[in-house]
């Protein structure tokens, strides 16, 4: 029974949950789920649509998990591929050769071609060369063609196609202006949809008359088609006077090239506008095929098989990532009192207060009563209680350390459990764990995909002498985690993308369990 683990238990619990939502996200899995061929008759199946097939399949791809969707659909359909180009991030091939993960690259006698580039995420020569070939292979299909398009997260950068009158440095500049002053990936791929050519609809239009089948691994909080990877096959209901606004609010307007300015404001009635306004979609098919939705369904699988009673909290979770750790503690604070509490139901003032800020902090009274039932379950059940989450969180960087968004969450959290810890409040004799991790397996510029602590671990950081509040004030997450055995959680790049998820682990157990 999990609530009798001891807290390595409980800890490896954490990672294998983490591990087994990143398994169902990963390509060969997803896309097996969507696509299905038929040899004997040559039908291609994707959800609900049959396409016939007959050596007229193209392949075009953009994004941090396009090498494994691309070796995925070379497997389903490699006798009928005719031709592909796929642009991944610097040095993908050579990563996944080094972590054995073979099933990630295509092999030598492939028609697909992999280009690289975009390094940091950015646009750049590359990418915009790769965009080239691209555009070149879509824009040469008919009617008879099926052309399939793998996208996921970092695609904009992958597929940089400035419209002719904008040159790749101004895009590049614009890029870096709109990065400095924190725009949203909601924001920067607004502008991006209306001054590059492939973006918000414009691949889809350039492969017309070829049927289009979109393959979309979502790494944008609620899964909007039209923001991820800018959209390339999704109809773009956005204007170009929302970009010049936009440029305002964001007070960069002065500092926009001019060629970016000249080019929003011919778009206006622009006969290419309207052309795409006027487009008739029918010909494409879009797929979300993997999401954070579908990793935190199955990590809840997972700890239920575990033992554990689950709950998912929260798949849309934003905000900065430190105000995020404390938010965790204050919810396992609320889980103990709950758990403690003589009636369930009832209503003392620390539950009160507690839940009074965990709202503030953005989480819906709806969930917070859900949670309360999850808790009552375990509490009647014996059973432990498992809380995920999922999303993406900000990180606003004033220090020079290393780190990345989930470490400096996890690090904020197990400062305000020590706290909690320390001034003795309802968390004694709880096992609790708290995991952040990022799906892709990379967290920020650092070799690790997230940490997990434990009370074990706060107890380790003080007989280290370590004040754990200065690495955090100096964004310094990655070296404090990385002086601990266990408290990192490294997969190597995982080669999915579906943002971040967190889990919190507690277990009411006797302290000589522990
Ligand atoms: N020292 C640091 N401490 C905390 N966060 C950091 C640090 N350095 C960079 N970051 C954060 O790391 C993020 C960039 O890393 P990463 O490449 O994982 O994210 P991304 O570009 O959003 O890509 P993805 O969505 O695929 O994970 C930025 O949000 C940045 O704020
Ligand atoms: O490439 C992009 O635009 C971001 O990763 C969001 O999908």
């Amino acid at each position: 029974m999990a609530n009798t683990q001891t807290n390595t238990a409980t800890h490896k619990h954490a990672t294998q949950m983490f591990d087994s939502a990143v398994s169902a996200v990963l390509p060969q899995h997803m896309i097996s789920e969507h696509v299905q061929f038929e040899a004997e008759n040559n039908i291609l199946t994707v959800d609900d649509r049959e396409y016939k097939v007959n050596k007229n399949v193209y392949v075009v791809g953009f994004g941090k998990a396009v090498c494994g969707m691309a070796r995925a659909v070379d497997n389903i359909l490699r006798n009928h591929i005719q031709a592909g180009i796929i642009s991944v991030p610097i040095g993908s091939v050579a990563s996944f050769k080094k972590a054995g993960k073979s099933e990630m690259i295509l092999t030598s006698d492939t028609k697909i071609n992999v280009l690289e580039g975009a390094k940091n995420n950015l646009p750049d020569d590359n990418s915009h060369q790769s965009a080239k070939a691209i555009h070149q292979l879509v824009s040469s299909l008919t009617a008879k063609d099926i052309l399939l398009v793998l996208i996921s997260g970092g695609g904009s950068a992958l597929l940089s196609s400035p419209s002719s009158s904008i040159s790749l440095e101004d895009e590049m500049k614009l890029t870096q202006i709109l990065s400095r002053r924190a725009a949203t990936i909601q924001q920067l791929n607004l502008v991006r949809k209306n001054i590059e050519i492939l973006k918000g609809g414009g691949l889809a239009i350039e492969a017309h008359p070829a049927k289009v089948i979109s393959l979309i691994l979502s790494d944008v909080i609620g899964d909007p088609l039209d923001t991820i990877a800018s959209g390339p096959t999704v109809p773009d209901p956005s204007t170009p006077k929302q970009c010049i606004n936009l440029f305002e609010e964001l007070k960069v307007l002065d500092h926009v090239p001019s060629s970016v300015i000249e080019h929003l404001q011919a778009l206006v009635n622009s006969p290419e506008k309207q052309a795409s306004e006027q487009h008739d979609w029918s010909h494409v098919q879009n797929v979300i095929v993997g999401s954070n939705t579908k990793a935190a369904l199955r990590a809840a699988k997972e700890a239920t098989d575990l033992g554990y009673v689950s709950y998912i909290l929260s798949t849309t979770l934003d905000g900065e990532a430190k105000e995020i750790g404390s938010l965790f503690v204050q919810l396992t604070e609320y889980i103990c009192l709950v758990y403690k509490s003589k009636h369930y139901g009832e209503r003392i003032p620390a539950l009160v207060e507690l839940e009074f800020e965990i709202i503030k902090k953005g989480i819906e009274k709806s969930s917070i009563n859900e949670l309360i039932k999850a808790i009552e379950m375990s509490r009647n059940s014996g059973l432990g209680l498992c809380v995920i989450s999922g999303g993406e969180t900000t990180v606003k960087i004033k220090g020079s350390g290393k780190g990345g968004r989930n470490q400096e969450m996890v690090l904020s959290s197990a400062i305000a459990y020590g706290k909690s810890l320390s001034s003795n409040r309802n968390l004694e004799h709880f096992n609790v764990h708290f995991l952040s991790a990022g799906t892709d397996g990379q967290d920020g510029p650092t070799e690790a995909a997230g940490a997990v602590i434990s009370a074990e671990f706060i107890k380790q950081a003080e007989d280290k002498g370590l004040d754990l509040q200065e690495y955090l004030d100096n964004n310094d997450s990655n070296t404090l985690f990385s002086m601990f055995t266990n408290a990192l959680v490294e997969t190597g790049f995982t080669g999915t993308n579906v943002m971040d998820l967190q889990i919190l682990l507690v277990n009411f157990t006797q302290l000589n369990n522990q």
